[in-house]
């Protein structure tokens, strides 16, 4: 049965994505959550809905099939019995586990229709919205001014992160923070029960039941055989090991990680924040992960006898040439490697490229330097608006969540 994930690349030609558009869930950030929530400022949400909505027909208008995350869940939704254990299980990872309040949230939830119900999830639950039927001694000991029973997940949009395909198969992710922890839920139920991965053999390379933690944003597919993971801010060296076990004991094609060691802040928080594959033979590089002379930490896992071996080298270029056959590539400084300019538009997601096909990539418009240089090295750059979604620390790779793209031929 052909798989509906096939993702053995980077940048074979984009067939299907899946997407978020940002709702209400971004207007439930306040000053003083948005720490906590992962976001450095509140976008303005008319403004990155139009913006989101550019992005999505600039993937159409190039042939791809544009998947929302809420219509896959609602889908899989449609059971009775799988919507009230997908309801107990987000009640119970919002914390309301053995809760009196947790039967007060479950006949709110329930009393929507299935969209309406997800809506109320993703964008919160306020206090004064449901009828607490009895005084729970946990939630009476709680901040009282705080506002939310259930947290608004406004990262939802940045849907490359809670799973990442791989091979014609996923890892379902066990994500670092709390304010993004229960997304990777969806796509548990997506997989399990929407009829387009249902029954189909998805392989579940590493599911969300760890507490070692991985973020997709990190897991980079360079080709058929080969991965690179970020050990970064949002992943660590012990969930790597343990998905490279895993791919290399199935049959998923697998046989090479690069583990690439990058600065653990929030501006650099994933692997494709400063390093994207954009050609069979280019990339973009943030400079400042780099040493002046192209050195970075990283190591190479391969199956052995005794599990995982694993090398640890410094040089990228020649790691990359050598994981991938290659004679030469091609590093593309964002900014152009000046050390305002490229700051500046990493933090804006410059390196952040999402290839829809080999040499053919979606940018953020804000990012003129990075874009220029880019058309330079002859890539061809479809731009889009961006004032708003950037502000939530993500460009267009993280926006997106492939699920097919076609194989390579060379
Ligand atoms: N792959 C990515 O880099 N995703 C961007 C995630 C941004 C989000 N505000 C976060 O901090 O998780």
């Amino acid at each position: 049965m052909a798989s509906p994930i096939n993702v053995k690349s980077e940048i074979g030609k984009l067939k299907t994505v899946i997407l978020k558009r940002p709702g209400k869930e971004i207007e439930n950030i306040t000053p003083e959550t948005m720490p906590r929530l992962l976001f450095d400022d509140i976008p303005y949400l008319p403004v990155a809905q139009k913006e989101h909505d550019e992005f999505a027909e600039v993937l159409r208008d190039t042939g791809t099939e544009v998947l929302y995350l809420d219509d896959l869940v609602a889908e899989a939704l449609v059971d009775k019995n799988v919507r009230q254990e997908f309801l107990q299980r987000i009640i119970n990872e919002s914390g309301y586990e053995n809760s009196e309040i947790s039967g007060s949230l479950n006949d709110y939830l329930n009393s929507f229709d299935v969209p309406t119900m997800l809506e109320h999830i993703m964008q919160g639950v306020r206090k004064d919205e449901v009828e607490i039927k009895s005084l729970d001694l946990k939630e009476v000991s709680t901040d009282q001014s705080y506002p939310f029973l259930m947290d608004p997940m406004p990262n939802l949009y940045f849907t490359r992160d809670p799973a990442a395909s791989i091979g014609e198969g996923l890892s379902i992710n066990h994500m670092t923070f709390k304010a993004r922890q229960r997304e990777s839920l969806f796509m548990e139920y997506i997989i399990a029960h929407n009829s387009r991965f249902k029954d189909k053999g998805v392989n579940v390379w590493r599911n969300r039941n760890h507490e070692t933690r991985i973020e997709g944003g990190d897991e980079l597919v360079l080709n058929n055989h080969v991965l690179a993971i970020g050990v970064s801010q949002r992943t660590s060296a012990e969930a790597i090991q343990d998905i490279a076990n895993n791919l290399f004991n199935a049959s998923s094609g697998y046989d090479t990680v690069i583990a690439i060691k990058i600065p653990h802040n929030h501006a650099m928080m994933h692997l494709d924040t400063v390093f994207t594959m954009i050609n069979y033979d280019q990339f973009t590089v943030h400079p400042a992960i780099l040493t002046e002379d192209g050195q970075v930490d990283s190591w190479i896992l391969h199956p052995s006898e005794n599990g995982v071996s694993i090398e640890h080298h410094r040089d990228l270029k020649e790691v990359l040439k050598k994981a991938l056959d290659l004679d030469d590539l091609d590093l593309i400084p964002t900014g152009n490697g000046d050390p305002i300019v490229a700051p500046r538009e990493q933090w804006n997601d410059g390196s952040n490229t999402l290839a829809i096909a080999p040499g053919e990539v979606v940018t953020y418009n804000r990012n003129y330097v990075s874009n220029e240089v880019l058309r330079k090295h002859g890539i061809k750059v479809h731009e889009v608006l961006s004032s708003e979604l950037s502000r939530g620390r993500g460009g267009p790779r993280c926006m997106s969540m492939p699920i097919y793209r076609e194989d390579l031929t060379k």
